[in-house]
């Protein structure tokens, strides 16, 4: 059986107004998330992603358009989701400990104090990170900072994680295993996962599907199903050239959706 529609997006449109006029920095975009999937998109600078992410999130409300949560339309911040984004410095409170910082959240949901524990202790264990819990964050490299914040997202046990270039502020090898603990949660807890990034490779190597967002007035390019084997290493799955074909097919609508020639659909390669 199919997996159930967890997240419909249709025909959002977003336009930011101000003083010296509109800015619409979404057009007309629509697609679906089953339950269970990762799911990333990619797109020229300024094409409207994070401004996807934050009506996702019911953060900011559309111009046009729905979207919908379990057949339910978003209105407003919803406990359904968990949103980790790029400035992990400025989303961990630094008066708090880790412990403290993961379980904060919760404190809105109607848990015991031993049930709390619990998730917060199963989520730093996740994350690798169960040692660290009386350190406060800025005790801490960018990198474990990172994971704080999302042993937060994953306590709360949203129903769907959006990352917003989580790991664009972290040196190459913590981003190579940030990666691998992203697909690790994925893989072993079956979160549904919606992760922007600039980075093409990124996107194809942690992705089942790539969305590719054309440039203002910003619609759905491509969504490309990514036909690599569900177990990816950093060094074997690199190296195979259907990722290569891949990357090299994203790479391409990217440059084509800047040069504003998005749209006129191609054959999936
Ligand atoms: N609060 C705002 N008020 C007015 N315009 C805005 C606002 N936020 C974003 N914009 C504009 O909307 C467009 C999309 O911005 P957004 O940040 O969503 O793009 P992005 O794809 O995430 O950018 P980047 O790739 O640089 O991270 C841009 O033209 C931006 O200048």
């Amino acid at each position: 059986m199919p997996d159930r529609t967890l997240l419909r997006v249709e025909h959002l449109r977003k336009v930011y107004e101000s003083t010296t006029g509109g800015v619409e920095a979404i057009g007309d975009v629509s697609f679906t998330m089953a339950a269970g999937e990762l799911v990333c998109v990619v797109g020229p600078s300024g094409c409207g992603k994070t401004t996807l992410l934050k009506c996702l999130a019911g953060l900011l409300r559309p111009t046009g358009g729905v979207v919908e949560m379990d057949g339910a339309p978003v209105t407003g911040p919803s406990p359904a989701m968990a949103v980790v984004f790029q400035e992990y410095g400025r989303s961990l409170y630094p008066w708090l400990t880790v412990r403290g910082n993961v379980e904060l959240p919760l404190r809105h949901k109607k848990l015991s104090r031993a049930q709390r524990r619990r998730l917060v202790d199963d989520a730093l264990d996740a994350v690798g990170l169960a040692h660290a819990a009386p350190s406060h964050p800025w005790q801490l490299s960018g990198g474990m900072q990172q994971r704080v914040a999302i042993a937060r997202a994953v306590a709360y046990q949203p129903e769907v994680l959006i990352m917003d270039e989580p790991f664009a502020a972290v040196d190459a090898q913590t981003r190579a295993d940030l990666e691998d603990l992203v697909r690790e949660l994925h893989a072993s807890r079956r979160m549904s996962i919606v992760f922007v990034t600039h980075d093409i490779d990124e996107s194809v190597y942690l992705g089942q599907r790539v969305i590719v967002l054309s440039s203002s007035p910003t619609r759905v390019q491509e969504d490309l199903a990514i036909d690599l084997p569900p177990e990816r290493d950093q060094i074997g799955t690199r190296a195979l050239p259907r990722f290569t074909h891949l990357r090299t097919h994203v790479y391409g609508e990217i440059q084509r959706a800047r040069r504003g020639r998005a749209i006129a659909p191609r054959p999936a390669p």
